[in-house]
């Protein structure tokens, strides 16, 4: 489908800027429907973005924040989306945000992710925003290359809602929307810093199986066009 690339001079610019694309999108979501829903991606990219985005005026208590992948681990685990989030997103103007973690207190990461299906069902479809990250081996959300779920995880007629990954790039087991929960966010990012990042986009979009490079789904099957920002 469509990508479209937005370049800045540095992450602090590119912060700024993407904070500026999402409370437009927020905004515009609150004014149409009265509520607004963003799915935000973890790891080491977007802690400032959050911070910058935490600080800007909106009516944050009318906003749902929830993640598109997680680790199956407590909040208060530093490897946890959810301590990233609360740390640098759930704060400042907006603390008054609704949070909705994926991680659930379940004897399984299996029966975590049927409770987090059901209990983010209220949030609504398709997400008003929705940012991805992408891994330097081409993963998105929890969309690993050779995933258990993967399979799942990329078929576009698997339910929206939440399911398991294992893989051996990704530590502990995760839980992940499935790509047809995300593909049709009313603004869909991918977020990647870094001269690494870029070269893996660039292999991304060259021929080859989205079962090796899982973002390929995103980029070639979306049906909203996917906002690249990127910054050296
Ligand atoms: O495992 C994950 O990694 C990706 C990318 O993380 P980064 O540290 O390279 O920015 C992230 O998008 C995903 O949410 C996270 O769970």
């Amino acid at each position: 489908m469509t990508a479209n690339m937005h370049a800045f001079a540095n992450g602090a610019e590119l912060a700024g800027k993407l904070a500026d694309k999402v409370v437009e999108a927020l905004s515009a979501a609150i004014a149409a429907r009265g509520s607004a829903s963003i799915a935000v991606s973890g790891g080491s990219t977007p802690k400032a973005f959050f911070q910058t985005l935490s600080s800007r005026p909106l009516d944050w208590s009318k906003v749902t924040i929830t993640l598109v992948d997680e680790r199956f681990v407590p909040a208060d685990n530093p490897r946890s989306n959810h301590l990233l989030v609360q740390e640098n997103l759930l704060k400042d103007k907006a603390a008054s945000a609704q949070f909705f973690p994926l991680y659930q207190a379940a004897a399984s990461v299996e029966e975590a992710a049927v409770i987090a299906t059901e209990k983010t069902k209220s949030i609504g479809y398709p997400f008003d925003v929705a940012i991805l990250g992408m891994g330097n081996d081409g993963h998105t959300a929890s969309f690993f290359p050779g995933g258990s779920n993967l399979a799942a995880a990329l078929d576009p007629k698997s339910p929206r809602g939440i399911i398991t990954m294992e893989a051996e790039g990704a530590g502990e087991p995760r839980l992940t929307f499935t790509f047809s929960s995300l593909q049709d966010a009313r603004l869909l990012v991918l977020h990647i810093e870094g001269q690494g990042k870029k070269d893996v986009l660039a292999k991304a979009e060259a021929p080859g199986d989205e079962t090796e490079m899982p973002i390929r789904a995103v980029l070639r099957r979306a049906a909203s066009p996917v906002e690249i920002y990127w910054a050296p």
